[in-house]
């Protein structure tokens, strides 16, 4: 508990706080009405509503198993490709159901991108990793790639170290690099939500703290889901937090009132370390 108040505060001092009343709520980006999902018998999420601001983090906390990653990934249809799931309710992505029958999954994947916990680059030079997303859009263009490229390298805080290297290959790039590199990726499709599935977990702590400064300079213009399993990761770089048990949504709210005056016991129980 005083390492998590620590980090808010640290996080106040970077000039995150808006004062007592915490983050304002912007405009709704997406929301989630009702939502329940299964994989095939076993019912993962239970009845959840929650709404994610747009150009604010937001972090999903909760022991193992309690259905972050799969909340996360109902956001842009991941589940989509594990046979056997279904969901009843509805993931509104400004105000549009993202499973109705016209929506073209390719296209929301290209406004909601993802970024893994162990993101693998592929066997290509770091240009065309990055250059991969709008190549299958259909852009051939070298000269608006390039551009595309580096403007997604300099927005994940990677260009400086990699821009007289492109063409070598990605798999020579450090873990941590490697990592922004997949952030880039993510970036050149030009995505309005990136979701990000404890993007820093396999990193040492110096890379940790570069991919939390990115994520709060890239809030500024996109809409961030992040799951993490450290509490105070989450403390320090989201404006909202939903605390998940077993399938449920206990309580979500402004990462500081969470964090430190939470309304449930069971929150209260988590993040003072009593389980999980
Ligand atoms: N592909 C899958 N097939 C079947 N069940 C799954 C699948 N993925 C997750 N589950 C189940 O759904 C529930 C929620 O899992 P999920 O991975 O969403 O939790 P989590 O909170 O992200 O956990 P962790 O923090 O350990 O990653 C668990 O009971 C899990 O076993």
């Amino acid at each position: 508990m005083a390492d998590i108040s620590a980090s808010i505060q640290n996080r106040d001092a970077a000039g995150d706080s808006s004062g007592e009343a915490g983050p304002v709520e912007q405009t709704t980006m997406i929301e989630a009405r009702n939502l329940d999902f299964y994989y095939g018998e076993n019912q993962a999420l239970f009845d959840i509503s929650m709404v994610v601001p747009q150009r604010a983090v937001t972090a999903l906390i909760g022991p193992s198993g309690c259905g972050k990653s799969t909340f996360l990934r109902t956001l842009n249809r991941m589940n989509d490709i594990v046979e056997g799931t279904r969901h009843t309710g509805e993931v509104l992505l400004e105000n549009e159901d993202i499973y109705d029958s016209n929506v073209d999954v390719v296209e929301l994947r290209k406004r909601v991108g993802m970024v893994f916990q162990k993101s693998t680059p592929f066997p290509k030079s770091i240009f065309d990793n990055v250059a991969y997303g709008p190549r299958i859009h259909g852009m051939r263009d070298r000269a608006q790639l390039a551009e595309i490229v580096e403007k997604s390298l300099i927005r994940s805080a990677l260009w400086k170290e990699v821009k007289d290297r492109l063409k070598d290959s990605a798999m020579a790039l450090s873990g941590g690099q490697q990592q922004r590199l997949c952030i880039a990726r993510a970036l050149a499709t030009d995505p309005e939500v990136l979701l990000m599935d404890e993007p820093a977990s396999a990193l040492d702590p110096a890379s940790t703290s570069r991919i939390e400064d990115l994520i709060f300079e890239l809030k500024e213009n996109y809409t961030i889901v992040i799951v993490t399993h450290n509490m105070q990761q989450a403390a320090r770089v989201s404006d909202f937090t939903a605390f998940f048990y077993e399938g449920r949504l206990i309580e979500r709210g402004d990462t500081e009132k969470l964090f430190t005056n939470p309304d449930e016991k069971q929150t209260q129980d988590y993040i003072t370390g009593r389980f999980g």
